[in-house]
């Protein structure tokens, strides 16, 4: 039961290889006909020799070793060119394989929802896309290259060695099914232990990867001992799972290539009395022992191919986790292309519910509202009410069931989700700039915008002034790599570059809590009286600006506990009167 599961899994990562190799099979079958040549060209010299020897034991002559040298060397010579070809096209492919998985593994995790990079950490993503990409591309490499000539050295050397003596021959392969129980021993405990080097490996990157990002907060609480020894933890996890490995490995390996010596020993023990017995000739006796020397290099590289076989197994399988896995938020069949143009920018939602997976409570709990095109409503409520839920819905950021949130009437589970997208501006909580110029940042949606777009974006978003104060303005290079912004000032330029793409929906998930209220106001101003009438959707703990907009809905535990304008609401004994007097008092204290 065991093994022959073991062994689909075997013909599991056999049909994958076969995959990757697919579209490169030319230049394989052309590396594997090049490492053909080279051993049967290697076959040729042995009995070169040996004709030599035993031609040079009845007559000597200058003219026939000089013959001999001279076609052995010109052997020798081709030898080493076609296998260096052999080496090129073979080691090629795998590194031509190496960027087909990268790419496949980019473009995968692109369509990927955020939710999937919540429970797969960044560090853990990275590691499969480089280092076991890198054991799949030494296993297609150095792996297939070294087996393909393995059983080529082997197909043709065994016959001409049993034409030559069928007793040596079996004397110098009597040692190679020892071998074979001895790999098949080691290998599971192989397989086990370069899983666990593997999964030490990411671990270590993970906590690096999120110690740097954190670096500021381990720094405030003054952590660097406790990250220092966790790190030690791991790292010294992963070099005991190295040693682990290489202790293995350094056992299984010297057995095999000693054994393969064996052979040479046990040829050189029987044909001494062979050629006393007249049964072989001197030169038959030099050509086999060049023939089992022949065997010993490939045999004794056995051992670095199974480990390379076996390293890339697992990591065919940690690539293949993510290549395998399923976007949840895709298209539909049915969906039609919806142009921005067409969109007037009315958003409903009916009965929408939504629970988050592993979590009991719904964190929205049958919302229903319209929002005219033109209108903009502010979202207020405690923290934790699902504002940030329904804002993430909207564009379906989360996997919202069908029926349930309308743009123009039309489901949006009906519209393709780069349109959807398109139509709904959505600045999240956390604004996020690459490491590129200003400009680059802000005309992201659009990198065709010309600067006067841009700057027009950047005066809505009221950030203009201040990146004509930049070092190099638009062309200033912000981000990790660049010049450091403020938070307000990275909101702005977030705000920016959603305000660029002219959705007639922006949804502003808290975008403006480091900007102050006159600012947030005008920002809010500049997009009600500009020339797209957007519709805007607010959420705000800014509760001064909040009341400026057409209307107001307060969220409270995943429901809308009311709705309506502020001068409706701050009358009405509620949720509502509640916050904008705590707002007043705060107002008061400051
Ligand atoms: N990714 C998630 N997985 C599980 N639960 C989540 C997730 N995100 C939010 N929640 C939960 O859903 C509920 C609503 O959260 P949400 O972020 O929408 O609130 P919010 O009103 O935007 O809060 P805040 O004002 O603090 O931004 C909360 O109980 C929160 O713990």
């Amino acid at each position: 039961m065991a093994r022959s599961q073991q062994s689909s899994q075997g013909n599991w990562h056999l049909k994958k290889l076969g995959e990757y190799l697919r579209p490169h099979w030319q230049r394989v079958a052309l590396g594997v006909v090049a490492l053909m040549l080279v051993n049967l060209v290697g076959v040729r010299i042995p009995l070169l020799i040996r004709d030599g020897i035993d031609e040079l034991q009845v007559t000597f002559s200058f003219n026939r070793i000089t013959y001999y040298a001279v076609v052995v060397l010109v052997l020798a010579s081709i030898m080493w060119v076609i296998r260096m070809a052999s080496r090129i096209l073979i080691f090629g492919v795998g590194r031509q394989v190496e960027f087909d998985l990268k790419q496949r593994i980019f473009e995968h995790l692109l369509g990927m929802e955020p939710s999937y990079f919540a429970t797969n950490t960044i560090g853990e993503l990275i590691s499969r896309a480089t280092s076991d990409v890198d054991n799949i591309r030494r296993l297609l490499g150095f792996a297939v290259l070294s087996l393909v000539n393995t059983l080529f050295a082997y197909a043709f050397t065994v016959p001409v060695m049993l034409s030559l003596s069928v007793r040596l021959t079996v004397v110098a392969l009597v040692v190679y099914p020892v071998m074979l129980i001895l790999v098949r021993l080691f290998s599971d405990r192989l397989r086990n232990q370069q899983l666990r080097v593997q999964q030490s490996t990411s671990r270590l990157s993970e906590l690096i990867q999120e110690d740097l990002s954190g670096i500021s907060l381990i720094k405030i609480y003054a952590q660097e001992e406790n990250e220092r020894r966790a790190f030690a933890e791991l790292n010294d996890n992963l070099l005991d799972a190295n040693l682990t490995l290489a202790r293995t490995r350094n056992t299984l390996f010297p057995l095999l290539g000693g054994l393969a010596s064996i052979s040479l020993l046990l040829i050189l023990a029987t044909g001494a009395g062979a050629i006393a017995d007249g049964a072989l000739s001197v030169g038959d006796f030099v050509a086999m022992v060049l023939y089992v020397e022949r065997l010993v290099f490939p045999t004794a590289l056995l051992g670095f191919t199974i480990t390379a076989y076996q390293r890339g197994e697992v990591s065919i399988d940690r690539v293949e986790a993510i290549l395998t896995s399923q976007p949840k938020i895709v298209d539909a069949p049915s969906v039609q292309a919806v142009p921005s143009d067409t969109i007037r920018g009315q958003l409903s939602a009916r009965d929408l519910t939504f629970a988050y997976p592993d979590s009991k409570a719904p964190a929205l709990n049958g919302v229903s509202f319209t929002i005219q095109p033109g209108e903009t409503v502010a979202i207020v409520g405690p923290i934790g009410s699902g504002k940030s839920t329904l804002a993430n819905a909207l564009p379906r950021l989360l996997d919202i069931a069908p029926g349930q949130i309308f743009l123009d009437g039309q489901d949006i589970t009906d519209i393709p989700l780069a349109d959807l997208r398109k139509a709904i501006a959505y600045v999240p909580q956390e604004s996020f700039l690459f490491s590129s110029t200003i400009n680059n940042n802000i005309r992201y949606g659009e990198p065709l915008a010309e600067l006067p777009e841009v700057q027009h974006a950047a005066k809505l978003a009221q950030i203009a002034p201040e990146i004509d104060n930049f070092p190099k303005r638009y062309d200033t290079i912000v981000g990790e790599r660049g010049i450091t912004l403020s938070g307000g000032q990275r909101q702005r330029s977030a705000l920016a570059r959603a305000l660029m793409i002219e959705a007639p929906v922006v949804v502003l998930d808290d975008a403006l809590s480091s900007v102050d209220n006159q600012t947030a106001t005008d920002i809010l101003n500049n997009l009600k009286t500009g020339t797209q009438n957007q519709t805007v959707l607010f959420i705000s703990h800014q509760m001064g600006v909040a009341a400026l907009s057409d209307r107001i809905m307060v969220m409270d535990q995943g429901r809308i506990a009311q709705i309506g304008t502020h001068d409706e609401l701050v009358r009405q004994p509620g949720l509502y009167q509640q916050l904008w007097e705590q707002h007043k008092l705060e107002e008061v204290l400051l």
